[in-house]
C-alpha cells in the first residue's frame, strides 16, 4: 500500500493556465502528495500551446473546457492507481486561473446531478464530436440514452475565454461609459475595465453569439466551474475571484446592477449569488463517493482565484509582498482598506472578509522567459542561469523591455533595448539580453507596486512562488532589485497549498476561528536569496531610468498622456 494511505487530510486543487495540480495536506499541515496534469504534454489532442489557443486575430485567447474536465479525470485516476486513500479526505477546496469563464448549457445541472460512477466525467459532460448523433427514434432526449452513448452536451460554447484574452476593448469602453468613467468603475468594482475581466467577456459573447448566451443556464469562473464538478451542482462564485469580473461591488459584496445591465440581460440569474470565500458550498457529490471512495460528508469549500489562493498558501502578512512567477507574473499585497486606482486591481481578501488584496498582473511572464531561454540559452534553464551569474548587477546600464504580447502593466508591446546612454539598440549580447529581461521584469514590478502606494520597509519580505521560483538565480535578481530578502515555501504550488489550507479553515467554519490560527503550524517560509550588498545603490539610478524609458515608449506608441 502506498505510504500516503490512511492519513486524514484536505485536498487543494489548482486549475491554472498550463495544468491542473493537486496537493494533499495532513492535519499537521504537511504536504504528503502532489500531482499534476500538463495540458500541452499530457492532453496533446487539444493542441494547446501554454494551455491555450491564440486565435487568428491575435487577441482572442481560449481554452477548451473539456480539456480541463479531462485533466481532472486523469489526475483522479492517477491518484486512485497510486493507492491514494480518498476515504480520509475531510474537505477540499481549489483555485482557478482568474477571469476565465465557462458557459453551462440549459440542462447541465441535471447532468451534473446524475453522473454515473461507471464513466469518466468528460465522457458524460460533453459527447465527443464523433459520438454526436441524432437520438434513435423513440428516445426523446439524451438523458435516457444508455451509459456509453454519451450524455447531453453541457456547455453552450466549448472554447472558454481566458485571462490572456484582450479582444474586448469595445465592451470595456461601453462599461466604463455606463458607470461614469474608468475611475468610477474602479471605485465600484476595484478595477477600471480590463479586457480579460469576465463582465466584458460576457458582454462580447452576448453581442456576438446571442443564441449561445440565451441557451446558457449558468456562467461560472474557472474556479467555481471546478467546484461545480466536485459538488455535482452549480457552485457559487466567491467574493475574491468575483472581484476580477468588473461586476462585483467590492465594498458591499453584491453584484452591481449598473454593471450587470451594461454587460448582458438576465445576467444576475446566470451568475447566482456570490458568497464569502470561506463558505462551505456543500458536500462532495455521490459520483466521487462511489467512483473514488470519498466520504459522503467530505466538504467542498468555495474555490477561488489562483492569486487569492496563493495569498492563503504563503500566509501573507501585512507589509509583505508576494511575487508569483507562474504563466503570468503577479505581485500582490494584503490591504486593510481598498484604494482603487486606474492601474492594478483590488480584490476582496480570500481569508479575511473585512480586508482586501491589491494585485498587479504582468502578462509577459514565464512564457516570455521561456522564449528568450529557447532563443539564447539552448532551451536550458541552467544555461539561462549561467548568463545571470556571469553578468554584473545593473547590466552595465543596459536596459530592456520584452513584451512579445501586449502587456497589461503597462500597455506596451514589442522588444525595446537601451544602452547606458539611453540610445535604442537593436540587439544585446546573449548574456546581457538575459539579464536585461530579468532585471527589466523586476524593475517594472517595483515601479508599478510603488505606483500603488507600496513602500519597502525594513521588515518587508518578498514571498516568491510559481514555476520560476524554482530558479535561485532569478530570485537573486528579485532580491537585488527590491533590496529585500526573498523567501519561498516548500512547494512552488502555493495556490494548491492555499486551497488545502482554506479547506481546513472551512472545516472550522461557524466557529469564528481566524485563518491565521488554522495555519499557525504550517512550515515557515525559508530564505532563498538575500540582497547583494551595494545592489540597492545600483538599482536606485536604474529604476529611475527604467521608469523614464517606459514613459518614452508609451508616449511613442500611444501619444502623450491626456
Ligand atoms: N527552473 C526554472 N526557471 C525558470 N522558470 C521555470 C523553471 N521551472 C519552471 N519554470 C517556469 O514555470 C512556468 C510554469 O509555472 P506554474 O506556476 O506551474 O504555472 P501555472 O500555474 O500558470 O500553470 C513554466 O512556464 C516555466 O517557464
Ligand atoms: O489574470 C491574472 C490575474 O489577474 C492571472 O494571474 C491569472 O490568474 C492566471 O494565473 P496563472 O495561471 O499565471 O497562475
Amino acid at each position: 500500500m502506498a505510504e500516503h494511505a490512511g492519513r486524514r487530510c484536505c485536498l487543494g486543487w489548482d486549475f491554472s493556465t498550463q495544468q491542473v495540480k493537486v496537493v494533499a495536506v495532513d492535519a499537521e499541515l504537511n504536504v504528503f502528495y502532489e500531482d499534476s496534469v500538463h495540458f500541452d504534454r499530457d492532453l496533446q489532442e487539444f493542441g494547446t500551446q501554454g494551455g491555450v489557443h491564440v486565435h487568428e486575430d491575435g487577441l482572442t485567447v481560449t481554452s477548451p473546457v473539456l480539456m480541463w474536465v479531462q485533466a481532472l479525470d486523469i489526475i483522479l485516476e492517477k491518484m486512485k492507481a497510486s493507492g491514494f486513500d480518498f476515504s480520509q479526505v475531510l474537505a477540499l477546496s481549489g483555485a482557478g486561473q482568474q477571469h476565465g469563464s465557462v458557459y453551462w448549457k440549459a440542462g447541465a445541472s441535471q447532468v451534473l446531478a446524475s453522473l454515473s460512477p461507471d464513466l469518466l466525467l468528460h465522457e458524460q459532460l460533453q459527447p465527443s464530436r464523433t459520438l454526436l448523433r441524432v437520438p434513435p427514434s423513440g428516445i426523446s432526449s439524451w438523458d435516457v440514452m444508455p451509459p456509453g452513448d454519451a450524455g447531453k452536451a453541457c456547455f453552450s460554447i466549448s472554447d472558454c475565454p481566458v485571462w490572456m484574452d484582450s479582444s474586448t476593448t469595445a465592451q470595456c469602453h461601453q462599461l466604463e461609459a455606463t458607470v461614469g468613467g474608468a475611475q468610477a468603475l474602479s471605485c465600484l468594482t476595484g478595477s477600471r475595465a480590463y479586457e480579460r475581466f469576465t463582465g466584458n467577456q460576457i458582454a462580447k459573447l452576448y453581442q456576438q453569439n446571442p443564441e449561445a448566451y440565451s441557451h446558457t443556464e449558468r456562467i461560472s469562473l474557472v474556479s467555481s466551474f471546478a467546484a461545480s464538478l466536485f459538488l455535482g451542482s452549480h457552485s457559487p462564485i466567491d467574493y475574491s475571484d468575483g472581484s476580477g469580473m468588473n461586476l462585483l461591488r467590492i465594498q458591499d459584496k453584491v453584484w452591481s446592477q449598473a454593471c450587470l445591465g451594461a454587460c448582458a440581460p438576465h445576467l444576475e440569474e446566470k451568475l447566482g449569488l456570490p458568497v464569502p470565500s470561506c463558505s462551505v458550498v456543500g458536500a462532495i457529490s455521490s459520483y466521487f463517493v462511489q467512483r473514488y471512495g470519498f466520504p459522503p460528508g467530505c466538504k467542498v469549500v468555495a474555490f477561488t482565484g489562483d492569486n487569492p489562493a496563493s495569498l492563503a498558501g504563503m500566509r501573507l502578512e501585512e507589509g509583505d509582498i508576494a511575487v508569483s512567477l507562474g504563466t503570468s507574473d503577479t505581485l500582490f499585497l494584503w490591504l486593510q482598506e481598498p484604494t482603487p486606482t486606474l492601474e492594478g486591481h483590488i480584490f476582496c481578501n480570500p481569508v479575511d472578509p473585512q480586508h482586501y488584496m491589491a494585485l498587479l498582473c504582468f502578462k509577459n511572464g514565464s512564457l516570455m522567459r521561456e522564449k528568450i531561454r529557447d532563443e539564447l540559452a539552448s532551451s536550458s534553464w541552467s544555461e539561462f542561469s549561467k548568463a545571470l551569474q556571469s553578468t554584473e548587477i545593473g547590466n552595465c546600464g543596459n536596459l530592456g523591455f520584452y513584451f512579445d504580447v501586449m502587456e497589461i502593466t503597462p500597455e506596451i508591446i514589442g522588444r525595446h533595448r537601451f544602452s547606458a546612454e539611453n540610445h535604442e539598440v537593436s540587439a544585446f549580447p546573449w548574456d546581457v539580453e538575459i539579464r536585461a529581461l530579468i532585471e527589466g521584469q523586476f524593475m517594472a514590478k517595483k515601479i508599478h507596486a510603488e505606483g500603488l502606494g507600496y513602500r519597502v520597509m525594513p521588515k518587508t519580505k518578498i514571498l516568491a512562488t510559481g514555476g520560476a521560483s524554482h530558479n535561485r538565480d532569478i530570485l537573486q535578481v528579485l532580491a537585488d532589485v527590491f533590496g529585500t530578502p526573498v523567501y519561498v515555501i516548500d512547494t512552488a504550488n502555493s495556490a494548491c497549498v492555499g486551497s488545502a489550507y482554506r479547506a481546513f479553515h472551512g472545516l472550522a467554519a461557524g466557529t469564528d476561528v481566524p485563518f491565521s490560527e488554522v495555519v499557525k503550524l504550517a512550515p515557515n517560509p525559508r530564505l532563498a536569496a538575500a540582497p547583494t550588498p551595494g545592489a540597492s545603490q545600483v538599482y536606485e539610478a536604474l529604476l529611475q531610468r527604467y521608469a523614464m524609458l517606459e514613459q518614452r515608449i508609451l508616449t511613442q506608441t500611444r501619444g502623450p498622456p491626456e
